[in-house]
């Protein structure tokens, strides 16, 4: 409390009425403050002192906010709260890219300032902290905490999510990962939990494709009880379950329209209620969701509200596919053969340059996890030192290698060019059934020989139970 306290906050606010409305309510609880009406004398009173947080308004009457931040963070990487009015929301958004630490939408509550200001505050402490304790977490561990830490793999592909997440880890941003199922959305966004501020708070992982639409609402924020039939107790939503931390929205494209308005208006506000509750909740938390789908496709069929994608997508993070992703798949391959020896009790070492060019030019469609079952089944199946050819003959039959790194042989796209509608059958081919089928085939045995559960179903498939609900709702909906 101390140290909040004391801490000195610039208001950059040219109306005069707002700007002293926020320090009043600043000094309220202890904050030191100077309100600036202009771009130039919050420069001057800058240059003079630089605070430890900046709320600013990124629409002055002389320069630009984004300006004003770039000559604070030049003197130092304090934090900036961008106060934004709804149309200048773009501005707001590159703010956050050049390092914002948060944003807040004009009209604000006085508790959403404060919780924005506190957590503020507390990212300073946790730096200062970090810091402190890095000679000897240095000496213990020897490097400090990054986000590589939590990655197996370091290319030069990776290399630029590794410098995002970095920085993303230092503010607020809402960060919306994309790439294919497998590439480790999930580990990113622990990831980048594990390297800010809030790393001691907790991390809630929620996956939109698991959760009937009817329940949605309960599981983020909660019910009271007797909300609805079924409701026999009161329920603590994900969104109050992360205070302080991360709340990671897996599959974000699947929510139902409805709850993404819902959603919409917590991240504006940062307040909700519980299902058949009164009572106005806060919650300080920071939102990583990810997509395995092309989350702006979505919002022009109208799928996802642009509005939200817009709320969510300040810090985009691209994951590549392993297939692109240089020789990681050979540094993944050989951590995972000794990950999965060791926990076997097997004695696997290397691979044998054979294995391993397979292994290089496989195009890996499921991406990380399928590398990792492969590479435990061959562990459980074989006793050996080392991984050869044979033992990947399962890849030989089932994939189209790659010519170089990242395209499908031409031959093999022009054979599935020429294929006609696998419903009209082509002469002298009727015993070849549509690849749908055989995978439903194969989806739904899968989750009868596992009794109905679909997590084990879609773990023994290698795939993650979300592509299975996918695929189910797919089928239910008529598609495939
Ligand atoms: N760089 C990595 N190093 C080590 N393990 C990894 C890495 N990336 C992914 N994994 C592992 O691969 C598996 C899949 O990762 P994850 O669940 O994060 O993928 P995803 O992209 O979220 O998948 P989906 O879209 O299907 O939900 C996990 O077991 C994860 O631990």
């Amino acid at each position: 409390m101390a140290i909040e306290t004391e801490k000195l906050v610039y208001v950059v606010e040219d109306s005069v009425s707002s700007g002293a409305l926020y320090c009043s309510y600043l000094e309220q609880a202890g904050y030191q403050t100077r309100h600036f009406t202009d771009g130039h004398s919050a420069l001057l009173g800058i240059k003079e002192q630089v605070p430890d947080v900046l709320l600013q308004d990124v629409c002055l009457p002389d320069i630009s906010g984004l300006e004003v931040m770039r000559f604070a963070k030049e003197r130092s990487d304090i934090p900036v709260i961008i106060i934004t009015a709804n149309s200048s929301i773009e501005i707001a958004v590159d703010a956050m890219r050049l390092g914002g630490f948060d944003f807040i939408e004009k009209p604000f509550s006085k508790d959403r300032l404060m919780t924005s200001v506190k957590s503020a505050c507390e990212q300073i402490r946790a730096e200062q902290t970090k810091q402190l304790n890095q000679p000897r977490s240095v000496a213990s561990s020897g490097k400090p905490k990054t986000v590589r830490d939590h990655f197996v793999g370091d290319s030069v592909e990776m290399a630029s999510v590794f410098q995002l997440l970095e920085s993303a880890a230092r503010s607020k941003a809402s960060v919306f990962v994309t790439g294919e199922s497998g590439t480790g959305k999930e580990v990113c966004a622990q990831a980048l939990h594990n390297a800010s501020a809030r790393a001691a708070g907790p991390f809630i992982a929620i996956n939109c494709a698991a959760i009937p639409s009817e329940l949605f609402e309960s599981e983020i924020f909660g019910h009271e009880k007797g909300a609805f039939s079924g409701a026999v107790s009161q329920r603590i939503g994900a969104a109050e379950q992360a205070n302080g931390g991360t709340l990671f929205l897996d599959e974000i494209c699947e929510m139902d329209l409805n709850l993404q308005a819902k959603l919409l208006r917590f991240l504006q506000t940062a307040s909700f209620q519980r299902v058949g509750g009164q009572k106005l909740m806060h919650s300080d938390i920071r939102i990583v969701c990810a997509t395995n789908r092309d989350p702006a496709s979505d919002v022009a069929e109208g799928r996802f509200r642009e509005d939200l994608y817009y709320r969510l997508n300040v810090i985009p993070v691209q994951l590549p596919p392993l297939r692109a992703r240089g020789n990681d798949v050979v540094v993944l391959a050989q951590y995972f053969l000794r990950e999965k020896s060791a926990a076997n009790s097997k004695h696997f070492e290397r691979f044998t340059p054979e294995a391993e060019l397979i292994i290089k030019k496989y195009s890996w469609p499921g991406n990380i996890r399928e590398l990792q079952n492969v590479l435990e089944k061959i562990v459980v199946l074989h006793d050996s030192d080392k991984v050869d050819e044979s033992m990947l003959s399962s890849l030989n039959d089932n994939i189209i290698p790659l010519r170089n790194n990242n395209t499908v042989s031409s031959a093999a796209i022009d054979s599935r060019n020429n294929l006609q509608s696998p419903q009209s059958g082509i002469q002298g081919f009727q015993n070849i059934r549509p690849l749908w089928q055989i995978e439903k085939e194969a989806i739904e045995s899968a989750i009868a020989q596992c009794d109905g559960n679909i997590p084990l179903a879609a773990a023994c498939l290698g795939v993650s139970a979300s592509t299975i609900y996918r695929k189910i709702k797919a089928w239910e909906s008529g598609q495939h």
